[in-house]
């Protein structure tokens, strides 16, 4: 199942071999508790740790593996950042798709090497969103061929970058570019920060941390201002646009090729996010399998809680969602690399499919992990709300990534632009157009669904309904766009009045796309053991799933109450089927006891004594007698039983 889960048994056992001969290195584990040290603390360790990979990293994995290199940060680092993280994460392949050659010549290879630290500077104090408006600007003056770099007001200082505040001397930045009184829109630029020796902010340049967040606290969000900073006109990253030594601007092949770095990081996202969520329920459902709390039968012991119907229908499901994830996050990163290899070639005909896709998958899959994460916090009852469940800091790391790389309701919309050319199309009689994300969009629906109407229906009739929901939701949110600006408003005031329901049309599609990537890779499975296994994971799926969009089937009489009430019995026989195979199935996800770092979810289910010792570790726990107890507990107490004398 491993290797289902990591697209081939080769990764899957390069997994365990790196987890392996980690064990046996002391030196690269937590010196402590995560939770049990301050922010500083946990930057220090991390930059410890930081300073083993790099210097051992080639005894451990293949360095030019991405996969083994995250699976080595995992182990090593975990999720709540690192001083490196926005280096591989945005500026490495900001450089990779964006630098020209001579360009990656001078800094990709010292940034590979680590000689110099990058991030990605592009969200400000007053815009993150809306890009066009971004307030720092870079003007070109041609007698020095430079660009001049200034933060105007205090809404245009850079805020967010990770890395940005403390690690980094390096940023990409983004800024309007202005020539000769033009602006040409936000452009990206390699920008010197710090001085290379002393890692003192170069002079023009104020730089600092913006302070603790919900999570992710290792990363040293920054925030950055440019006082009429010089850098040369070279700066400018050239790839695919340039400007020439006089100020002329040479158009890129697509407009929005600057935003590369963003789609690298959605495409790459969906993989991490499901990893997270498995995360959660590989704590929540092995706590519950040692949990005992109450009978069934009466007569009986208490019971295991993961025996409860409710709490198999709290789990199972987002079990399903993290396997299903992580399929649709493999298609994303093939079709990742196969476009940044297309527009290397000048073909960026796939770069609208890949934005319109990861967009969408980017929104609905960081929310559904966010709630399935919450969910299994949730599951371990008060212990889920202890740190040392450690459920509470996946939530904080993953819930980011509905605000990161792109607001989770704007990003919708960029998929519902698309949905909507889409149903153009359709509206216009020309479907034949209409690419292979959207094809569905263009066919007949049948009157009914046959669900439950055949003697064992299989996935297709369930494809077929998500396929009929989507698509009349797409075509009627469309129709009111268009009716409003047939009635006289603007496109942009028409789209305003229509967002909510275009967004619901973007969700469907994008809940759709994940069933079929689920359907195709169960099709694909030949070990009939796994392919059972996995089929009942896809049944309690889609019939999960088909229930919670069920009122846009109803509402036309799509699907029938009978045909609701067959899809509801159907959910609660695969939570009772799958209820065997539970603690198997978050177990194939093969994270080791120190990459999950939680006292609930250790793989031994040693949970109550190892929770003792936790807490007796507390940094609180060092002295029986507090100094706020000595110091104002005690003079209150006195002074009350003195009162009272
Ligand atoms: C199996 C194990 C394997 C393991 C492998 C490794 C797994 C790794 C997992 C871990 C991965 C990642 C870890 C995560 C690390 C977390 C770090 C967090 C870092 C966070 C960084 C940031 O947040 S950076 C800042 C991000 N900011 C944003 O996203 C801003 C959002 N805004 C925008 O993107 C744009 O402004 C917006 C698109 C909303 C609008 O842009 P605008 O220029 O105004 O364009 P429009 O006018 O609206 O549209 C014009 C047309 O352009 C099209 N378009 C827009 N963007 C793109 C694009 N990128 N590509 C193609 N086309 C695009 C748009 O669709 C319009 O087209 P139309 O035809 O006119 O409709
Ligand atoms: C953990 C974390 C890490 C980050 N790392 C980086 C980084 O490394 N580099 C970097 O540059 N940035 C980074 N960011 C910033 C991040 O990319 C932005 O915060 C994000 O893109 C959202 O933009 P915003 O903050 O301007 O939100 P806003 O746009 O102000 O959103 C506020 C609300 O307005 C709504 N809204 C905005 N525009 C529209 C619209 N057109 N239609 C309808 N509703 C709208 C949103 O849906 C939301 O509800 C990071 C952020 C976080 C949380």
């Amino acid at each position: 199942m491993a290797a289902q889960i990591y697209s081939g048994e080769k990764y899957a056992s390069r997994r365990r071999e790196i987890s392996a001969n980690l064990a046996k290195r002391p030196e690269f584990h937590d010196s402590k508790p995560l939770p049990f040290m301050t922010r500083e603390e946990k930057i220090l360790e991390s930059s410890r740790k930081l300073t083993l990979i790099s210097k051992h990293m080639n005894e451990i994995i293949d360095p030019s593996d991405k996969r083994e290199l995250y699976h080595l940060n995992c182990e090593v680092l975990g999720i709540e950042g690192n001083p490196m993280a926005l280096h591989g994460d945005m500026f490495i392949p900001a450089l990779t798709a964006q630098a020209s050659d001579e360009q990656q010549e001078k800094w990709l290879s010292r940034a590979l090497r680590r000689e110099i630290i990058g991030t990605y500077a592009q969200t400000e104090l007053g815009h993150g969103t809306n890009l066009r408006k971004l307030e720092t600007i870079a003007t070109y003056d041609v007698d020095t061929q430079e660009f001049v770099l200034h933060t105007p007001q205090i809404t245009a200082l850079k805020w967010w970058p990770g890395n940005l505040g403390k690690s980094s001397n390096y940023a990409v930045v983004v800024a309007l570019m202005i020539i000769k009184g033009k602006n040409y829109g936000p452009q990206t630029f390699m920008v010197p920060l710090r001085d290379e020796k002393t890692h003192q902010p170069l002079k023009g340049i104020t730089i600092g941390d913006i302070g603790p967040k919900l999570a992710y606290n290792i990363v040293d969000n920054g925030f950055l201002g440019f006082d009429h900073y010089r850098i040369p006109r070279t700066n400018l990253l050239m790839r695919h646009t340039r400007v020439e030594p006089d100020g002329t601007f040479v158009k890129p092949p697509h407009a929005k090729i600057n935003y590369s770095a963003m789609v690298h990081v959605r495409s790459y996202m969906i993989t991490g996010q499901a990893i997270m969520l498995a995360y959660a329920l590989t704590i929540a459902t092995r706590y519950s399998s040692v949990r005992r709390q109450g009978q069934i039968d009466t007569t009986q012991p208490e019971v295991k809680v993961l025996e409860y119907q409710t709490q198999q229908h709290r789990l199972f499901p987002s079990i399903a969602r993290a396997y299903a994830f992580v399929f649709a996050g493999a298609e994303t990163v093939r079709l990742y690399e196969r476009v940044l290899q297309e527009v290397e070639t000048g073909n960026v005909s796939l770069m609208a499919d890949l934005h319109a896709l990861t967009s969408g998958l980017k929104s609905v899959v960081t929310h559904q992990t966010a709630q399935g994460i919450e969910q299994a916090r949730m599951a371990c009852g008060g212990h889920g709300y202890s740190q040392a469940s450690y459920i509470s800091e996946i939530f904080g790391v993953a819930v980011g990534g509905c605000t990161y790389e792109g607001e989770n309701l704007v990003m919708l919309q960029q998929l519902a632009r698309y949905l909507v050319k889409s149903a153009g199309l359709v509206q216009a009689g020309q479907s034949s157009k209409l690419g292979p994300l959207v094809a569905y969009l263009g066919a007949k629906s049948d009157s009914t669904s046959l669900i439950d109407r055949t003697p064992t229906p299989g996935f297709a009739e369930y494809v077929k309904t998500f396929q009929h929901i989507a698509r009349k939701q797409t075509l009627k949110a469309a129709q009111k766009l268009f009716g409003f600006m047939e009635k006289g408003d603007t496109r942009e005031v028409a789209w305003n009045k229509s967002t909510v329901e275009l967004n619901r049309a973007s969700r469907l599609h994008t809940r759709l796309y994940i069933v079929e990537a689920f359907v195709r890779r169960v099709e694909e499975v030949a070990d009939p053991r796994l392919k059972e296994v996995l089929t009942d994971l896809l049944r309690l799926h889609v019939n999960y799933e088909l229930l919670d969009v069920a009122a846009y089937a109803l509402e036309d009489g799509f699907l029938s109450s009978s045909q609701l009430d067959y899809i509801r019995e159907q959910l609660y026989f695969y939570l009772a089927k799958i209820r065997p195979n539970a603690v198997s199935l978050v177990d194939s996800w093969e994270f080791s006891d120190r990459e999950l770092r939680s006292v609930l979810g250790r793989r031994d289910g040693n949970v109550y004594e190892n929770l003792f010792a936790w807490a007796k570790a507390s940094p609180l726990n060092k002295t029986d007698v507090l100094p706020s107890v000595d110091k104002y507990l005690k003079p209150l107490m006195e002074s009350a039983r003195a009162s009272k004398l």
